[in-house]
């Protein structure tokens, strides 16, 4: 097994999202909303805090002892030497203890985040895409939604802090595409990533597999609160409904939840630092009975594989054998994790000299059956 990907050394990818993305989130999180004095000083904290070594959450948040378990190695280390999947993620429930997102009070529930997702599904991007997405011929909606569904993935609110270039490489990096439609059919879990102009695509390709009758349920999984700057809760689910209300979709996904056709889900293991090689068993059963589960997303990917230094052309696999079902990721790549990917167009994305693994410009789609 290789090695674990640690937040060092100074100007890895991992060190920038620490060194530099993090500060920037924790003064975008700040100006976002009208935060009072203890919220905004406690955010100050963190700033400092992350320049230093971690601290453990304070005694008296909610799961404080969880996380004494889990960080139980980390403390007192510097931020920039442990790994990476925990840094980000102790980070993330360090920002809600800092906005007070689980203490009694005012601010209890606020999703921090929710001043940049509100925006995106109000915005002309999504209704531009919305009205191409209707336009697709009845020949061309599979494809057309799972590339949009894959494409959503680009438009990470956390990732677009410290990005400029919005392109998009036509050709895979990996395309297993072929062997996913067949999967596509039963009970098919979706593993969500990010809200809105993510997330509304999801949504349709769920509506387009229930409505062609390809699949019979879908389990779609999404963060049980707020986490990763944007990614998708219950909150966004039933806000994308809304912005849906109108269009037949989402009519029809409306009334599937309802039914239990769309079957929403929001497990504790979605927010904690592990790689799913440690799902608790109901979790892991919902991916063993389902025909396939689609892991959406950079961070879904770094889970699956488990965050881990992997040589780039290992089997994609070789590396999920350990999945309790057929599974396939559908992500952009925002972090240097890859695997699965043939000698030759390795050779060809490294000799462009661009950071083709993180900068998001570049996607895959793989399958594992
Ligand atoms: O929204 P996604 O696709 O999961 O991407 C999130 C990615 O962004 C980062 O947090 C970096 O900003 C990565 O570490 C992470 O994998």
């Amino acid at each position: 097994m290789p090695n674990s990907v640690l937040t060092s050394p100074p100007g890895s990818f991992p060190w920038t999202v620490l060194h530099d993305r993090h500060p920037a989130l924790i003064a975008k999180v700040g100006d976002g909303l009208p935060y009072s004095p203890d919220r905004l000083s406690a955010l100050d904290a963190l700033a400092s805090e992350i320049t230093g070594p971690i601290r453990p959450l304070p005694p008296d948040a909610h799961d404080a002892g969880t996380w004494t378990e889990w960080s139980r190695d980390y403390v007192g280390e510097s931020w920039y030497d442990v790994p990476f999947l925990f840094a980000e993620s102790y980070f993330y429930r360090k920002l809600l203890e800092a906005v007070g997102y689980f203490r009694p009070g005012p601010w209890q529930g606020v999703d921090p985040f929710e001043p940049a997702k509100s925006p995106e599904l109000r915005g002309a991007a999504l209704a531009e895409e919305l009205a191409l997405l209707s336009e697709l011929p009845p020949g061309q909606r599979d494809e057309g939604l799972l590339t949009a569904s894959l494409w959503g993935n680009q438009a990470d609110l956390g990732f677009q802090l410290s990005q400029t270039d919005g392109g998009r490489s036509t050709a895979l990096v990996a395309d297993d595409s072929a062997s996913l439609w067949p999967l596509l059919n039963g009970t098919v879990c979706i593993v969500a990533d990010n809200a809105g102009r993510e997330l509304i695509p999801d949504l349709l390709l769920a509506d387009r597999l229930l409505e062609t009758g390809r699949a019979t349920r879908i389990l779609l999984h999404v963060k049980a609160y707020p986490y990763f700057t944007s990614d998708a809760t219950m909150a966004d689910v039933l806000a994308c409904l809304r912005r849906l209300a109108d269009d037949p979709a989402g009519k029809r996904l409306w009334q599937a939840v309802r039914t239990g056709a769309l079957t929403v889900r929001a497990h504790p293991f979605s927010v904690t630092p592990f790689s799913y090689h440690d799902a608790p068993a109901d979790l892991a059963e919902d991916f063993a009975t389902a025909s396939v589960t689609i892991m959406k997303g950079d961070l879904n990917y770094r889970r699956l594989v488990g965050d881990r230094a992997w040589p780039a052309d290992i089997p994609f696999r070789t590396v999920t054998e350990y999945f309790p079902g057929p599974v396939a990721a559908v992500r952009t790549l925002k972090s240097d994790v890859v695997t699965g990917v043939r000698p030759e167009m390795l050779a060809r994305l490294d000799a462009t000299g661009e950071p083709w693994r993180t900068n998001g410009t570049h996607a895959m789609i793989q399958v594992s059956t």
